[in-house]
């Protein structure tokens, strides 16, 4: 089952920020969504998770336009890792990755399965430490870990995350890239927005890049980090190096213009 933007416009404020925007995202693939700042990645992950109606077109999750599925079963099938997800009142890191499994859980809240998948979620993560650990006293990495357990818990059919690397330390940032490509070997349709190339470029089955609302590219990764991209999206010349494992490494390296 795919996930679609059909012709996506979304207005606010008087402001047009996304444009017939036209995508389609595969489960068990990797989408990353790149672009400049205010290029409108955020707004469209947004509207992929159903958090925003489009002032026209739609974003259909297989037959089903997201609009017509219950609060719950959307909940249920996409689990979004916000940008802003802030941490606004003091709860255990176990108790706040709990929270993704309420979709599931029935009114005698969680079981057995439910407890497995906030476990499995932590480990995930390198999270299991801090379970009982103030979330709000966290630092900016530890909490970003334990926002992804809480969604991954929740064991959502769509995962979608909005810069899921900040403030990771590297070897975080390594573990989080290949729990993100595992989730996806498993079924689960991820889609991300990342500002490095690099990672991008790595991790992406389909790089989506969006500049001023609107799809400037979207293909595998080869066909779409060329220097005319980097040159007039991003306005920057990119060094392409080969890592040892055969992979670009991009790196900006002065202005375009
Ligand atoms: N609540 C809002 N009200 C009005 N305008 C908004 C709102 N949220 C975002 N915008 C505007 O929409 C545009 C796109 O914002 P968005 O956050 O989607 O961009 P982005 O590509 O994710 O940027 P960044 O890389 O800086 O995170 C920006 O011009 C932003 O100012």
């Amino acid at each position: 089952m795919d996930l679609r933007a059909e012709h996506l416009t979304f207005t606010r404020r008087g402001r047009t920020i996304l444009r017939d925007v036209s995508l389609r995202m595969e489960r068990g693939t990797v989408s990353v969504i790149i672009g400049p700042n205010g290029a409108g990645k955020s707004t469209l992950l947004s509207c992929l998770a159903g958090l925003h109606i489009p002032s026209s077109g739609d974003v259909r999750l297989g037959n089903a336009s997201l609009g017509s599925l219950t609060h719950r079963d959307r909940a249920r099938r996409i689990g979004l890792l916000d940008q802003k997800a802030d941490i606004h009142w003091n709860i255990e890191a176990r108790s706040l990755v709990a929270l993704g499994r309420l979709p599931h859980q029935g009114r005698w809240g969680p079981d057995a399965t439910d407890e497995a998948a906030i476990d499995q979620a932590m480990a995930r993560t390198d999270c299991v430490h801090l379970a009982h650990r103030p979330a709000q006293q966290l630092s900016g990495g530890e909490q970003g870990r334990v926002l992804l357990a809480r969604v991954l818990a929740g064991e959502p059919e769509w995962l979608l995350a909005d810069e899921p690397l900040a403030n990771l330390d590297p070897v975080h940032q390594i573990d989080a890239m290949a729990c993100l490509r595992d989730v996806a070997a498993s079924g689960v349709g991820v889609v991300m927005v990342l500002h490095d190339l690099t990672q991008a470029a790595r991790i992406a089955d389909q790089v989506i890049v969006i500049d001023q609302g609107q799809v400037a590219a979207a293909g595998p990764p080869d066909a779409v980090l060329t220097p005319d991209l980097f040159g007039d999206v991003f306005r920057v010349r990119v060094h392409v190096d080969t890592g040892p494992d055969g992979r670009p490494i991009l790196t900006p390296i002065g202005r375009a213009d």
